[in-house]
């Protein structure tokens, strides 16, 4: 605890004498203690002995030369005026003659200073002598102001205005502080409610030391309170700073600076802190895994040290954890990732390695493919393996809404920029996933309108709210799916040619079930889980002869069938849809060779007079082990006919050959 000594020259005004004793106190609280001495009640010889000497008056110097021992840490007191009664002093008509009474007529003359040095000279002020107190001159006057001495003011005043007793200045206890080395969270704290209360003339201190306490509250807070461990150092690597967590992670006691980093971390990991380390690398430290970051702090060409940070790699997973969990309620979340996608097709495992390379880069994906066939679970994943897997995944089903609800959605709008609009205005999809992907689903049915838009958007990188015109510039991966041939949709002009290249950078397509028919039944096992123990060798045959127009999606509702109620839906049973197989085994020939051995076999039976009937080709097919049910062989016929490779004749004139026909078995 430091020792101040405050000098007055007598002690007269004992209420004063106390009341800043108190001042002094309270601020710097159990800091120090003060205690009062009077020049005129010191003995001869006497010597002050304390850390800081406070004089009440510059004149003291010369009477206190042989009374202090240490002449450097002086400070005269300045005092300072209460904020609150200044109002009231502003208020007094301009020109009014007013009086100052203090105890003394220099205390008097001192205070009346104050107020013209706060601006109060809109009155006449005149200083009141207590000593001269019978002089008609102060007479006239019916306004004074007085520092709590109001026992002094004399009868004739009508209106006093008692300013209470002077403070002790900003500058005075700022000096002191710094003085006794009293820079404490508490003493600063104290010192800034004490600045508030009085005024000043000299703002622009008060301010600067405001600002810089609010400034270095908020860094020490901040920094301390900091997730990682931060540790400064000077150029030989000592601790110059270290917060909280890293004090924890290294048990730094030792509050003083300039400990070497080596004492405190151990001779391995410091050797690794002193090499060179690049973003994120990771060291291990007491069995947890760290990642380190150590940046030079430079002065001109020179290292004047290094801030080192180390990152908890769980903390880093939790943050990201939590993120996830922020959007994910947000409903901005992807939620599958590659390995959620069931399958052992070539055609699909080739889909994902695509997939996981386009990840990695930030240029627009169209997915195409059937409906249900796992282009939303694709698309998820990309995000979810790509950089902008902690950003939101927004995806928008463009065939869902109407034009205009749909461009509002994607782009959002300014505050009443159409009737029905909010009034606070609304941010786009493409705003809402900035930083992440946005997934547009069924893209080839979007309008002509919202075509140009989006090339824009594609374009530019750009977006403009509807109702304003402020460009936004977005940083949102574009993945785009649709189960329509886009190519045909802008042969027969209903897709932009230009929009369609746009998106078409990298496209992947997902094959329909019925062409990977290796994945029915390993989807039906993940569906079904235990249960699919229970499947017959006939269920399998059932469900991997299906089409399966619905996809996966379609799959899942015929498992969530079979989990309910024990038996596959009735419809596939009776399928118009007869399986195409051969050898009964899960090997399965894909349309185009089925056609072809049709086709063949049309060729063989193809008279002059007459051609090949159904059931006749349909045993010929059987004979080569494939089956195929009336409905479907009927489907394929159409088919052929259609595109001039067979003619199909009524009655018994059955199907024959063309030369078209022929053409194309001779070319397969
Ligand atoms: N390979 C797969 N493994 C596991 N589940 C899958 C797979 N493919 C699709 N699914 C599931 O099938 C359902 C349909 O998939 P998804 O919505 O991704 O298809 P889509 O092609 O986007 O359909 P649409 O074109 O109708 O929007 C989803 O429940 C999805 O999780």
């Amino acid at each position: 605890m430091k020792k101040v000594a405050i000098i007055y020259k007598n002690s007269d005004n004992q209420e004063v004498i106390t009341y800043l004793k108190d001042n002094l106190e309270k601020i710097f609280e159990n800091y120090l203690i003060v205690e009062n001495y009077y020049i005129n009640e010191l003995p001869i010889n006497y010597k002050i002995s304390a850390d800081a000497y406070i004089l009440t008056d510059g004149t003291m110097l010369y009477p206190l030369k042989d009374k202090i021992t240490n002449y450097n840490n002086i400070i005269i007191m300045h005092r300072s005026l209460k904020k609150q009664p200044l109002y009231e002093i502003s208020r007094i008509p301009k020109n009014t003659n007013v009086l100052v009474i203090n105890d003394t007529y220099e205390t008097a003359v001192q205070t009346l200073c104050s107020l013209y040095e706060l601006g109060m000279n809109h009155i006449n002020l005149v200083p009141y002598d207590p000593k001269d107190a019978a002089n008609s001159k102060y007479k006239d006057f019916q306004i004074c102001i007085t520092p709590n001495e109001v026992h002094l003011v004399p009868d004739y005043i009508h209106k006093i205005i008692n300013i209470g007793y002077r403070e002790i200045s900003f500058d005075t206890l700022v000096s002191l502080m710094f003085r006794l080395d009293l820079d404490f969270e508490l003493t600063n704290r104290n010192l800034v409610r004490h600045i508030k209360s009085i005024a000043e003339p000299d703002i622009y201190l008060h301010n600067n030391y405001l600002n810089n306490f609010v400034k270095n509250h908020v860094f020490d807070s901040v920094i301390n309170d900091l997730p990682t461990a931060l540790i400064i150092t000077n150029e030989k690597y000592h601790i110059l700073f270290s917060n909280n967590k890293a004090k924890v992670l290294f048990d730094i006691k030792n509050t003083s600076s300039d400990i070497p980093l080596s004492d405190m971390v151990g001779h391995e990991l410091f050797t690794k802190l002193k090499q060179e380390i690049t973003p994120k690398d990771g060291i291990v430290f007491n069995e947890t895994n760290y990642f380190v970051e150590k940046t030079p702090i430079m002065l001109m060409d020179e290292v004047m040290g290094y801030y080192i940070i180390l990152q908890n790699e769980k903390d880093l997973r939790d943050i990201e954890i939590n993120a996830r969990k922020i959007l994910a309620k947000k409903g901005l979340c992807a939620k599958y990732n590659f390995s959620d996608i069931i399958h052992v097709s070539p055609a699909m495992k080739e889909c994902i390695v695509t997939a996981k390379k386009v990840a990695l880069t930030d240029h627009t994906v169209l997915i195409t493919g059937e409906s249900g066939t796992g282009k939303e679970l694709l698309a998820q994943s990309i995000h979810n393996y790509s950089q902008r897997k902690n950003m939101p995944f927004v995806a928008i089903n463009c065939a869902a809404l109407p034009e205009s609800l749909l461009e509002s959605e994607l782009f959002g709008y300014e505050s009443g920029s159409f009737t029905g609009a909010r009034k606070t205005g609304k941010i786009g999809l493409f705003e809402q996933a900035n930083g992440g992907s946005i997934f547009l689903d069924e893209i080839g049915d979007i309008s002509s309108n919202l075509q140009s838009r989006l090339l824009r958007v594609l374009q530019e990188r750009q977006i403009m709210r509807i109702g304003s015109d402020r460009m936004i510039n977005i940083d949102t991966r574009i993945i785009a799916a649709t189960n329509k041939d886009l190519v045909s949709e802008v042969e027969q002009g209903n897709f932009r040619r230009d929009l369609y290249y746009r998106l078409n950078v990298i496209s992947i397509c997902i094959e329909p079930l019925k062409k990977r028919k290796e994945d029915i039944l390993p989807l039906m096992s993940s569906f079904l889980g235990q249960k699919y123990n229970q499947l017959t060798d006939s269920d399998k045959d059932i469900l991997c002869t299906y089409t399966w127009p619905g996809n996966i999606r379609e799959l899942e509702s015929a498992a969530i069938h079979y989990n309910t109620l024990s038996m596959l839906p009735k419809y596939l049973l009776n399928s118009p849809v007869e399986p195409i197989m051969v050898n009964k085994t899960i090997s399965y020939m894909d349309d185009n060779c089925i056609e072809m051995e049709i086709l063949k076999i049309i060729m063989e039976n193809t008279q002059f007079s007459h051609g090949i009937g159904r059931m006749q080709l349909n045993s010929c097919l059987k004979s080569l082990q494939i089956y195929i049910g009336d409905a479907s062989l009927r489907n394929v016929l159409h088919g052929l006919e259609e595109r001039n490779l067979i003619s199909i004749c009524n009655g018994r004139g059955g199907t024959r050959i063309t030369e078209k026909g022929i053409q194309k078995i001779k070319s397969s």
